[in-house]
């Protein structure tokens, strides 16, 4: 079964758009600001599909677009202004930024209480330990895909492939925290479709087109392909090779229309309870 992403996308943002309208008549407008340096393509268009996000549930969302020999104090200035803004309930700093300014900076720099990607340290240790805190987007998207199929995961062997600081790594610890058994693969672990073959749900966020394919997977599986690759033709693929994996796997994500909707979804759930949240404080 082809897991549509879109459509799971869709009904949570039909959730959403409830939730807005009710804030809206306690007069609460949740908003969210993007900063975007540099004119990386990729970037661009991620940042479209986030002001068309916001738009369709109501949540005010403002871009600032800058240069990309815009320094790094600017971008510091920047995020600290938007700290004390009132009605600037999210922040998010599209990554990757230029390399003469330091993304560990600018994400340290934003309010952990605005940091509706999930990315700066407090949040990151807050989820470690099971914390209130906001999931990093695209691994909280996984896991509420996973859960909307019905499967149980609690007991489940999940093998996650990859273990970068966005994906791989908290995806395997939403995993665990969801009871999971759960293996972290990488480019040097040894025999890795031995391993893979043992998974229940098999995550991939490696960066690799079709690395991934039915020699990897049991029969039966969940298999999230993470991946967003932009081949030659221009078209996007996945890490998996979807016409060969989704002949054995009981569920899979497709690339696009998958995890990439879910993972602008969660930003606008984090953005709407970054509202909320912000609202019991300025009352208290
Ligand atoms: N601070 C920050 N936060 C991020 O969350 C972040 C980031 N930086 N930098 C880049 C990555 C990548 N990312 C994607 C979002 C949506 C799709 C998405 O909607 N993809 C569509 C297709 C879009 C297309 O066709 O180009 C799909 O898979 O169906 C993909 C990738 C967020 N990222």
């Amino acid at each position: 079964m082809i897991i549509d992403g879109k459509q799971v996308a869709q009904d949570i943002r039909n959730e959403l758009k409830q939730e807005v309208s009710e804030l809206n008549e306690k007069g609460l407008k949740p908003g969210l600001t993007v900063i975007l340096v540099g004119e990386d393509p990729a970037s661009q268009s991620y940042v479209k599909g986030k002001e068309r996000g916001c738009e369709e549930v109501g949540i005010v969302s403002n871009v600032i677009r800058k240069p990309a020999t815009t320094t790094e104090e600017e971008v510091l200035g920047l995020v600290q202004q938007l700290n004390e803004d009132p009605a600037v309930h999210g922040i998010l700093v599209q990554l990757p930024l230029p390399n003469h300014i330091s993304e560990d900076l600018v994400i340290q720099a934003i309010d952990p209480d605005k940091d509706v990607d999930g990315f700066h340290p407090i949040n990151v240790g807050r989820m470690m330990i099971g914390q209130p805190c906001f999931l990093p987007c695209t691994p909280h998207g996984v896991i509420e895909m996973i859960k909307r199929t019905g499967t149980e995961i609690s007991g489940k062997h999940a093998v996650v492939i990859g273990r970068s600081n966005i994906v791989g790594k908290p995806v395997s610890m939403l995993l665990l925290q969801e009871n999971a058994t759960v293996s972290i693969c990488h480019s040097r672990t040894a025999d890795l479709a031995a391993i893979t073959r043992q998974a229940d749900i098999l995550v991939v966020g490696v960066g690799a087109a079709h690395m991934i394919g039915a020699e990897h997977v049991k029969p039966g599986a969940i298999v999230i392909d993470v991946g967003v690759n932009r081949i030659e033709t221009g078209k996007l693929v996945g890490d998996v090779r979807f016409d060969e994996v989704k002949e054995i796997a009981s569920h899979i994500t497709p690339v696009p229309g998958g995890v990439g909707p879910m993972t602008i979804t969660m930003l606008l759930k984090n953005t709407v309870e970054a509202c909320k949240n912000q609202a019991v404080t300025q009352e208290a």
